[in-house]
């Protein structure tokens, strides 16, 4: 994750007041956590692979066309034997789901695997996540159809889905860490596909395990989705990693 200072088109609505107890800018982090802290280190993590990122973004051009296949005047039985072919090349040589899951943690761990921001996820849109001074993280993005809920709109579950990650980023960006224990979202008005969504999340209170966070999806200057969320302090057991717990540090 990059650091960047304000950028014109995310609404330009005011961050609300930090909580009483603490400021969550990136300066008070820093100064909180000492010099070893580093939100999200590497704003472009290299992939294991030069061409993982290629095959997946084709990936997701293939994702669209084929959401796009009904009604289409495509000869689909060729299409599903070229695919079929693709599928059985790549099946046997790739890991079992549980290696996956231990390898993700390793090197640039789910960063570059999650269902939001990860570039080798092809369920991802992607959403290229940045860190903001003022303590907020934010981003672009344009959904596809394959986002669909409601004609023309985003799906209610794929918006909580990209907030929920984005309060964690938050909260990471924040210093904060923790799971998700509760999370409340107001659709306040339809979340529009193919027009560019502004996102952002922020810390907006901590105390001892417990962190506050807020998160809101704009389009343009409509108000789409607002939530907060409640964040504990707890780790999980690393898989492949016996006696390693994560505190979901490392999931951006
Ligand atoms: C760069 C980083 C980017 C990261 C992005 C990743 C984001 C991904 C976010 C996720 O998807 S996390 C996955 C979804 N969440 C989970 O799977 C969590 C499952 N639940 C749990 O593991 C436990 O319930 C949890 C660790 C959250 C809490 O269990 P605890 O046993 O630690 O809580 P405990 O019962 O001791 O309660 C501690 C306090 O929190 C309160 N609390 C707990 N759950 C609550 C709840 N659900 N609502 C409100 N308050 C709650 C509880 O009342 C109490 O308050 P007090 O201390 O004031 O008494």
């Amino acid at each position: 994750m990059t650091k960047q200072s304000d950028s014109p088109g995310f609404g330009g609505v005011p961050l609300p007041k930090l909580g009483p107890n603490e400021d969550f800018s990136l300066e008070a982090a820093r100064k909180r956590l000492g010099e070893t802290f580093e939100p999200i280190p590497t704003p472009e993590l290299p992939p294991a692979d030069p061409d993982l990122d290629r095959a997946v973004a084709e990936l997701r051009r293939l994702r669209e066309a084929t959401a796009a296949l009904a009604h289409s005047e495509v000869e689909l039985g060729d299409i599903a034997d070229r695919l079929a072919e693709v599928a059985d090349l790549l099946e046997p040589r790739v890991p079992s789901p549980s290696k996956r899951l231990e390898t993700m943690w390793t090197g640039a761990g789910t960063r570059r695997s999650n269902p939001v921001a990860g570039p080798e996820n092809p369920l991802a849109p992607p959403v290229q996540f940045y860190g903001c001074d003022d303590g907020s993280v934010r981003a672009e993005v344009t959904l596809g159809p394959v986002y669909q809920g409601p004609p023309g709109c985003v799906h209610g579950g794929v918006s909580a889905l990209i907030i929920d990650h984005m309060m964690g980023f938050a909260n990471h960006w924040g210093g904060r860490f923790g799971m998700t224990a509760h999370y409340e979202i107001d659709y306040r008005s339809p979340t529009p596909l193919l027009e560019p969504l502004s996102l952002r999340a922020w810390v907006q209170e901590g105390e001892g395990r417990k962190t506050w966070t807020h998160a809101t999806i704009h389009a343009g200057e409509r108000l789409c989705v607002e939530a907060r969320g409640l964040f504990l302090e707890a780790s999980v057991p690393v898989p492949g990693q016996p006696g390693t717990e994560s505190m979901l540090g490392d999931g951006g």
